[in-house]
């Protein structure tokens, strides 16, 4: 039968095809069987916290962080309620943390949750630096002889310059005298400006004079620009294989200024800087790095000077202007403290304001800062778990753990701000701090982070916030140029994981004109007066 031959003429076939099927269902069992294990099960002790799974396998948490950076793990925070999750991405898991009970436990532990090590995996990357900079940043960042690193070494000095005190003084003051100069460009004139983009240059010479001194590379417009550049595009930087293809913009950005810091260490410039400049120069230089890796490490320090006192200026101005109380209450808190003396021919006045009584005598004018921190911080704290650890003897957190301690959770949170939590409404800083609203407040307001590693720069960006405020607000009006003069808001977002205060997604573009009544006046800053 032709139909037996065929069978018979196909049995070894068919046989052939089954075992060839064998090998391939095999193949396909263990390929299905790591991938089952690698994308929807993870090892999970029971004592650990929650892991919550993403909708595309794996690198569904990845790509969001991309997208929506921290405000991802706030959108889960909101969801799942949780004091802590965690979340697993390609490589490992990232613990969130979400109350101030359980970051306090965070706190108390930096040996064993530690910042440096996660620090200098991102400064590396950003950087660029040669073999031996790539190895002298990433040494040392954990263990017992962390101290002899330099991640470690040179941050305990930098806390150290930039606490209040002598070290710190000759920055503020420079930054406070550029301020004024800054506002004296306003006067009697309205200017149309595009509000992020005048702070980033104003803010952005006054920090850099102040810290680099007169040798400042900043003074070059392609570094400003080069290193405004290599801000905007962080994100991609950090992720990029290959910078220079996929992201050329932030790659020449930061050529451009790191060339020029590298001039500036080779000449010496910094021996005319402040002392923050000196012993970060110093720590580098001890541990034998080029001038060009110390300029490079010194453009991505840039970051944490700029990158959120800018931003956070930008909507510190919004937030007053469009609310004419308080903009009155703030003019009239400032004017109390502010003196004022008649110009030679008595056509005009000079007002002073002592930096000092700014910090110590307007009390509105910080706790509108800190409302604007509150409303904007969209930024992180982050760690890596250097060892096993329990938190509060009851969640377990593995070693090789990365963890985010994301602020904005704790302040968009109406279990720690009350019904009006989405109100922008500085008084609330002014509570009694006996009251049950500061109580409940206290421990979930973290603009600069906390524990060891707690902003070393919230001094001075306090200092160049209150004053650039003041100065703004006492000497000028502003409205909107579009929209019909209505402040409408700009969208926000956090534009890096790396940030911690939210970029505006458009600038806003103003009128800016002498304010009525004072337009021959003058107002400026005297940081040297002691009292
Ligand atoms: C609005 C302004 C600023 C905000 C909101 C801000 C916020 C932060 C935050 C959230 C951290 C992480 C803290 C943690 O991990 O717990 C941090 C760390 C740091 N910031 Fe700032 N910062 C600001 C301005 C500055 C300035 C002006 C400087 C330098 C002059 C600076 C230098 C640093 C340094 C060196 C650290 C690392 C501290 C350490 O690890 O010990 N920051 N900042």
């Amino acid at each position: 039968m032709p139909g037996s031959l065929k069978l018979d003429f196909e049995q070894p076939q068919l046989w052939d095809t089954l075992h060839e099927h064998r090998v391939a269902l095999s193949i396909t069992f263990v390929v299905l069987f790591i991938l089952h294990k690698l994308l929807f099960v993870f090892d999970q002790d029971a004592r650990e916290p929650t892991l919550i799974k993403p909708r595309i396998p794996l690198i569904g948490h990845a790509i969001n962080i991309y997208r929506f950076g921290s405000r991802h793990f706030v959108g889960i925070a909101k969801k799942c309620g949780l004091p802590i999750y965690q979340i697993p991405v390609p490589g490992g898991r990232i613990a969130i943390v979400n109350t101030p009970e359980v970051l306090s436990h965070v706190d108390k532990n930096p040996d064993a949750i530690a910042f440096a090590p996660i620090a200098a995996l991102v400064i590396n990357k950003l950087s660029g630096l040669s073999k031996q900079g790539s190895k002298t940043v990433l040494d040392k960042t954990m263990g017992p002889n962390k101290l002899e690193g330099y991640m470690n070494a040179v941050m305990v000095d930098i806390h150290s310059t930039l606490a209040p005190g002598p070290r710190l003084e000759p920055i503020t003051t420079q930054v406070a005298y550029d301020l004024n100069g800054s506002i004296k460009k306003l006067h009697g004139k309205t200017t149309r400006m595009n509000l992020l983009y005048w702070f980033r240059h104003e803010f952005g010479m006054s920090s850099t004079n102040g810290i680099y001194g007169p040798e400042n590379p900043f003074k070059d417009p392609k570094v400003e620009a080069g290193f405004w550049a290599f801000d905007d595009n962080i994100s991609d930087l950090l992720i990029t294989p290959k910078a220079s293809l996929t992201c050329p913009t932030g790659d020449r950005g930061r050529a451009d200024a790191w060339a020029g810091f590298a001039k500036y260490f080779e000449n010496d410039g910094h021996l005319k800087g402040s002392e923050l400049v000196k012993v970060r120069h110093r720590h580098a230089a001890e541990r034998g790095l080029s001038s060009l890796d110390i300029g490079k490490l010194e453009v991505t320090m840039i970051i944490g000077i700029l990158t959120n006192t800018v931003p956070t200026i930008f909507w510190a101005v919004y937030y007053v202007y469009r609310d004419a109380d308080l903009l009155a209450a703030l003019r009239d808190e400032i004017s109390q403290i502010a003196t004022p003396k008649t110009v030679e021919g008595g056509s005009s006045r000079t007002w002073t304001i002592k930096n000092i009584d700014l910090k110590t005598k307007a009390p509105l004018l910080t706790a509108t800062i800190n409302e604007t921190f509150r409303h904007r911080t969209c930024g992180i704290s982050s760690r890596f778990v250097t060892q096993d650890v329990t938190l509060k003897n009851e969640y377990l957190i593995k070693k090789g753990t990365v963890m985010e301690l994301p602020n904005n959770v704790l302040h968009s949170n109406p279990n720690y701000w009350g019904s009006t939590v989405g109100d922008f409404n500085p008084r609330r800083f002014l509570a009694d701090s006996r009251s049950a609203e500061a109580k409940a407040a206290r421990g979930a307001f973290r603009p600069f982070g906390g524990g060891a590693s707690l902003c070393a720069g919230r001094h001075q960006a306090m200092s160049q916030m209150l004053g650039g405020l003041a100065l703004f607000i006492m000497s000028s009006d502003c409205v909107p140029a579009e929209n019909g003069g209505e402040w409408k808001f700009p969208g926000a977002h956090g534009h890096t994981i790396a940030a911690a205060v939210d970029l505006p997604s458009s600038d806003l573009w103003l009128d800016v004109s002498p304010r009525k009544g004072y337009e021959a006046d003058l107002w400026v800053l005297d940081p040297e007066a002691k009292e």
